[in-house]
């Protein structure tokens, strides 16, 4: 009993001692500021190892709360790691994508091919991957070569819209909206970048179950016990790979992305094993399926929410459709990427809006130099008079998120969805980097475009839907991926009378019907 009391008693005294230490006698007297320049102020935290990790899930409010206690550029522990932080204004963030050869991304893009992906950690810091594998990669993701890559999406996306219609008939169905809109894009990308051949069906599972343990991998520094069960889940996604591609047909290999091609014929003339082959498959089925499906999604979620905004959109469509030649959806689907926003301009602004209120991005980097983060880029806090000093080695992440929900940046209503914003001119110049910035910014990005707008247009000239459960939220647990996750809750009871909803079981329940 008094070992019991004494270890209550002295377990708090440690953790006080612990956080008085990192919160004072650490920044004040061991890192003494050199020159009068500090190192960005250390949030306090309290438990050991996880540091603020728990604390950065509760979102937006978490990081208000630290630049209001301690300035815009700070270090946080979490997960055993202490990394700097550059939040808002969006100038602080710029300042760290435009300097790339102080603040480098080399290194992650290396090795999170390895540790997350499964590719050979030599291969992935070998020389092929800057001097061949990465610019070609980026080469044909460039508006000039993706054509026909949108042609190919389009067509699927015409297939799975067209079956949709037909299993929803002239009675309507109930669905669950985001487990069927995700099927649709999943499946129309995934054949316009890997051909029909690839098993999309049978490997959704093992992708969802991938994307999930995502986190898992990402954290390299996690004993190799916690990593386990996520490995074992890569090692699956991998298996179903190699099996699909030793069997393809030289046809089918043929239709395959020329991006995608690329890495493969990469990986072949160094001699890399099928291992290798695999798991640049799986980092592009991961960029293609995480983020743009969910950007849909919500756009199309945020829309159901506000009827005034989606009759706008689909009188727009409408009315766009009717000056083609013919005046069919599936001439607007084909339309090359480019021309769409112009075309489409409150169709983007929808889309623009679902970016800005639902990107949650940090982007990382690896201080080359020791340098000055100038005080002319922070407005307040620690650091304002002086700058903050960096040093050799440090990881610094950009937070893309902070600005763009930043109510100084945006106004009072930051923090809703509002596409107005974007239709009146009213984001000119405002802090935006939902696809990152700098040498790390999204390659994907032109495509998922054209893969958004184009589904917006398809679904909102084809359905109606009405809402009969709603309960749907980003998902906190996952933070800085890219597009926030949905996650909702079948709340006890929520179904009451209504036997439509216990139909299905999803996290929100739709009415679905036909409008054309
Ligand atoms: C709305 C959809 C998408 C969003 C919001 C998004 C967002 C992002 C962001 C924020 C990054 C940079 C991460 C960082 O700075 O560390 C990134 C990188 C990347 N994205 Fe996307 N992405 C989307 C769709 C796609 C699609 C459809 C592809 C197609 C394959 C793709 C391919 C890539 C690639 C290859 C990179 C890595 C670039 C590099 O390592 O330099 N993305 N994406």
């Amino acid at each position: 009993m008094l070992n019991l009391l004494l270890a209550l008693g002295i377990l708090p005294a440690l953790l006080l001692l612990r956080r008085f230490y990192y919160s004072y006698i650490m920044p004040n007297f061991i890192e003494r500021p050199v020159g009068g320049i500090p190192r960005p102020p250390l949030v306090a935290d309290w438990i050991p190892f996880i540091g603020n990790g728990l604390r950065m899930t509760q979102g937006d409010g978490f990081w208000r709360d630290v630049i209001r206690q301690y300035g815009p550029v700070v270090r946080v522990r979490a997960m055993g790691e202490v990394r700097t932080f550059v939040t808002t204004p969006g100038q602080l963030i710029s300042y760290v994508y435009k300097n790339s050869r102080n603040f480098s991304f080399l290194h992650f893009r290396r090795t999170l091919h390895s540790t997350i992906f499964g590719l050979q950690m030599s291969h992935a810091q070998s020389d092929a991957m800057t001097d061949k594998l990465f610019p070609q990669h980026h080469r044909e993701m460039q508006p000039g070569s993706i054509a026909d890559l949108i042609r190919k999406y389009a067509d699927h996306l015409e297939d799975g819209m067209k079956r949709k219609v037909e299993q929803i008939g002239e009675e309507g169905i109930v669905i669950d909206l985001v487990e069927d809109m995700f099927d649709i894009l999943y499946e129309a990308s995934a054949k316009a970048f890997f051909s029909p051949s690839f098993p999309h069906a049978s490997f959704k599972p093992t992708f969802m179950a991938f994307d999930e343990a995502f986190p898992l991998l990402y954290l390299a520094g996690l004993p190799k016990i916690a990593r386990r069960s996520a490995e074992k889940i890569r090692e699956d996604a991998l298996r179903m790979i190699e099996e699909w591609w030793v069997d393809i047909s030289f046809e089918d290999r043929k239709e395959i992305a020329p991006a995608m091609l690329g890495m493969v014929e990469v990986a072949e003339g160094e001699g890399w094993s099928l291992r290798d082959v695999a798991s640049f498959f799986l980092q592009e089925i991961w960029a293609l399926e995480a983020n743009a499906p969910y950007a849909g999604i919500w756009t199309i979620l945020e829309l159901l929410r506000n009827p005034g905004i989606l009759a706008r959109v689909r009188t727009e469509i409408t009315n766009v459709i009717s000056t083609l030649s013919p005046p069919t959806l599936s001439t607007l689907l084909h339309r090359p990427q480019p021309g769409l926003p112009g075309l489409l301009p409150i169709t983007n602004a929808v889309f623009q809006e679902t970016l800005r209120f639902h990107v949650d991005t940090l982007s990382l980097r690896v201080v080359q130099e020791d340098c000055v983060v100038p005080p002319s880029l922070i407005p307040a806090g620690i650091g304002k008079e002086t700058g903050l000093r960096l040093y050799r080695g440090d990881q610094v992440i950009c937070a893309t998120r902070v600005p763009m929900v930043d109510e100084e940046e945006w106004g009072p209503d930051a923090g809703k969805w509002d596409p107005e914003r974007f239709m009146k001119g009213g984001a000119q110049g405002r802090a935006m980097h939902p696809f990152g910035g700098g040498v790390s910014m999204c390659e994907g990005r032109h495509f998922a475009s054209a893969e958004i707008l184009t589904f917006i247009a398809a679904f909102t000239y084809l359905f109606d839907a009405d809402v009969l459960s709603d309960t749907i939220k980003p998902n906190p647990q996952r933070i800085g991926l890219g597009i926030q996750q949905p996650m909702g809750s079948a709340k006890e009871g929520e179904s009451g009378s209504n036997p439509a909803i216990e139909t299905v079981h999803g996290m929100g329940v739709w009415r679905m019907s036909v409008t054309q």
